[in-house]
């Protein structure tokens, strides 16, 4: 997996790649990384597929229940909160490796949390196998005050980063940006690795393009007649 966020002018962009692996196989080429925590918050999870759904599905459900009984927006801190005594409890038995992102009544908020439960509080972060590829991308071309536009391209360069350098990475980039006043979640915002059908009429080799070296018929024993009504 391949996870990113960063902190732009107006917000927070958070990226995704849509690989889900079981050792050397692709088990899932287009799967979801970016998990809905409350209207204004998602997270991104590496590791374990079930651990990281199971993990952000509990504390999604306990922020709408803390948002019915307060009558407030959920809080960036809290999902943060929530996810970090969740995992530290299981003393990192949990795989859940998480990049947080929300904005809220105080501004914008990105964050990581790791499967034994410490976190991270930053203006860009990249989690999983491709992370490292992504910290690159960062690295190298982050700043501050960044557009919706550059945002979202520089997530994009991030997760591809991953994609293309990362075996545990592939597919598609999904990106979400979370405003004040808008979050909008871009599945398959990029689809770099389109899947090339074989033309309906097969191969299409010129004909004579493989030299036939040797041709052997062999007549087979001459059909037997089965006679009506015998038993199959
Ligand atoms: C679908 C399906 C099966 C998913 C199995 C499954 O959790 N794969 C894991 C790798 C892993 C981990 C621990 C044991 C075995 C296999 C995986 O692909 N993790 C990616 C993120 C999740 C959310 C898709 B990424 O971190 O590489």
């Amino acid at each position: 997996t391949t996870i990113v966020g960063l902190v732009f002018q107006d917000g927070v962009v958070l990226g995704a790649d849509t690989r889900a692996t079981e050792g050397p196989i692709v088990a899932d080429k287009n799967c979801e990384k970016i998990h809905y925590m409350a209207p204004n918050i998602y997270c991104c999870g590496a590791g374990t597929a079930a651990d990281t759904e199971a993990v952000t599905d509990m504390v999604s459900s306990q922020l709408q229940l803390h948002r019915y009984a307060t009558g407030r927006e959920s809080r960036v801190v809290t999902a943060l909160t929530l996810l970090k005594s969740h995992l530290f409890s299981y003393q990192g038995h949990v795989s859940a490796a998480l990049v947080l992102g929300g904005v809220d009544v105080t501004g914008p908020h990105l964050h990581t949390v790791y499967p034994h439960g410490s976190t991270d509080t930053l203006p860009f972060a990249t989690m999983g196998s491709g992370s490292l590829a992504a910290m690159s991308v960062f690295e190298s071309k982050y700043k501050e005050g960044l557009t919706r536009e550059e945002g979202i391209q520089l997530v994009s360069d991030a997760i591809c980063a991953g994609i293309f350098n990362d075996l545990g990475s592939g597919s598609n980039v999904d990106v979400c940006v979370i405003t004040k006043g808008k979050t909008e979640y871009l599945r398959n915002h990029q689809l770099p690795n389109p899947r090339t059908y074989v033309s309906s009429k097969g191969y299409s080799f010129t004909k004579g393009q493989t030299e036939v070296l040797s041709t052997k018929i062999t007549q087979l024993e001459p059909k037997v007649e089965v006679a009506e009504g015998d038993a199959m």
